[in-house]
């Protein structure tokens, strides 16, 4: 479901907005307006929704508007045009009174620069927005200790903030805003400060504070590898202008423009795709355990001359793989009325839909057979192979684009057949 809808919002800074957006629809760029009218162009027209529960990334070169749009959000900055909807209310027509109050139920903000006072205590600072808040003083000292250990500071409490390294300092940044207990976190460059191992450890903390929460994370970032690796979806600026959201997925494959693509230009695309993107439901041979000895999974594939079978459980989970010649050996040892498990294949280790290929590659070009596919309950959604993925890399050829007759060198067709 949408959380944030964001409906044609312009913001020019200077004297006549008005004007600055004529000269945009006569199609003028950024850097014309500013010439002919000393006016800038801070966010040209965006245009999309957030979904409850993701995380959101934005991108773009120095000053192609991405601050300015998520201070728009909560009107730190105010929009020259345009309509942004949080959680069914237009906040852009909002008063004054009913923002702050808004903000403080439903948003946090986390910047680059940590922001912490010098002169309170890890706990006191965490706790400052609840204090605005108007919190009584129990309740937020333990909320604030909640959220503290959540960032792995407890026991910090009573440290001063120069006590701390750059990493733990940006924790308590974070830990203020969750303390909060926002629906929505607006994060701007807020890890762009630390070091790379920091910072790739509070990416971590955040990927796993997300995923027992439909909290909604609006994160801005340069980093390239960070976007790939926190963002449910990316959006990508240039001068203003939103010019493409799509996960991240979606862009790697087909980049909007040159622009877009320039930013993607040496991505291993192995890394970002993921075994669910690929997945291959129309190829196995399934085979349903409910009567399945071993004589008639044979008679199955020979007659659907497929070499593997995958074995499923009444449920939809996978049990394991069976050849010709694991039921051929069974049959001639007089096993045919035998349940098919002792015919499975050794060393098949399925693929969970969220690995990314680089890690299952090894596996998917070693075996003979496409690699069973699996979601986190263990439900069979499909397989993959060496040629799937292969193609997909030449083109953007995944579940949903493929339609029939899509070239691939497995035979596009499902059987399902309860033995
Ligand atoms: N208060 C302001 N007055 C005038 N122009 C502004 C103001 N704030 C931002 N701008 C201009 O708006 C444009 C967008 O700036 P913004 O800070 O949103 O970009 P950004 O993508 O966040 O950049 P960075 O990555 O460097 O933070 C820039 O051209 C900037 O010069």
């Amino acid at each position: 479901m949408d959380q944030i809808i964001i409906k044609n919002i312009f913001k020019i800074f200077g004297p006549d907005p008005q004007k600055a957006k004529c000269l945009i629809d006569q199609g003028l760029t950024k850097e014309e307006i500013l010439e002919k009218t000393g006016m800038t162009v801070g966010v040209n027209n965006a245009d999309f929704s957030i979904k409850r529960g993701e995380i959101f990334v934005v991108m773009g070169l120095s000053g192609s508007g991405k601050s300015t749009l998520v201070r728009m959000f909560n009107r730190l900055i105010e929009p020259s045009t345009g309509e942004i909807h949080i959680n069914g209310q237009n906040i852009t027509t909002m008063g004054n009174k009913d923002l702050v109050k808004f903000r403080l139920k439903h948003m946090s903000m986390v910047f680059q620069s940590f922001a912490l006072m010098p002169h309170l205590t890890v706990l006191e600072n965490a706790a400052f927005g609840l204090e605005l808040a108007g919190e009584p003083k129990a309740e937020r000292s333990e909320r604030t200790a909640a959220a503290l250990s959540q960032v792995g500071l407890e026991g910090w409490e009573d440290q001063y903030p120069k006590q701390l390294s750059g990493g733990m300092q940006q924790r308590v940044g974070l830990a203020r805003a969750l303390a909060a207990d926002p629906d929505i976190m607006l994060m701007d460059e807020a890890f762009s400060a630390l070091d790379p191992l920091i910072r790739t450890e509070m990416q971590d903390e955040l990927l796993k504070l997300q995923e027992n929460s439909d909290r909604t994370i609006f994160f801005i970032s340069h980093d390239l590898d960070e976007a790939l690796r926190i963002g449910d979806r990316i959006a990508i600026m240039e001068g203003g202008r939103v010019v493409q959201v799509g996960t991240p997925e979606e862009i790697l494959q087909n980049p909007a423009d040159d622009y877009v693509r320039a930013f993607f230009r040496g991505v291993d695309p192995t890394n970002v795709i993921s075994a669910g993107e690929i997945v291959n439901t129309h190829y196995p041979t399934i085979i349903r355990t409910r009567k399945g000895d071993i004589r008639s999974a044979l008679e199955l594939l020979n007659a659907r001359d497929f070499n593997h079978g995958y074995v499923l459980n009444a449920k939809h989970q996978f049990l394991g793989i069976v050849s010709i010649d694991s039921l051929q050996e069974a049959m001639e040892k007089g096993r045919a009325k035998d349940t098919l498990e002792t015919c499975y294949l050794p060393g098949v280790k399925p693929a969970n839909v969220s690995d990314n290929m680089q890690d299952i590659l090894p596996q998917v070009a070693s075996k003979a057979f496409p690699i069973p596919v699996l979601d986190n309950d263990n439900i069979f959604k499909g397989v993959v192979s060496k040629n799937r993925f292969l193609k997909t890399l030449h083109k953007s050829d995944i579940n949903g684009h493929n339609g029939s007759g899509n070239g691939y060198e497995e035979p596009a067709q499902t059987i399902q057949t309860a033995l």
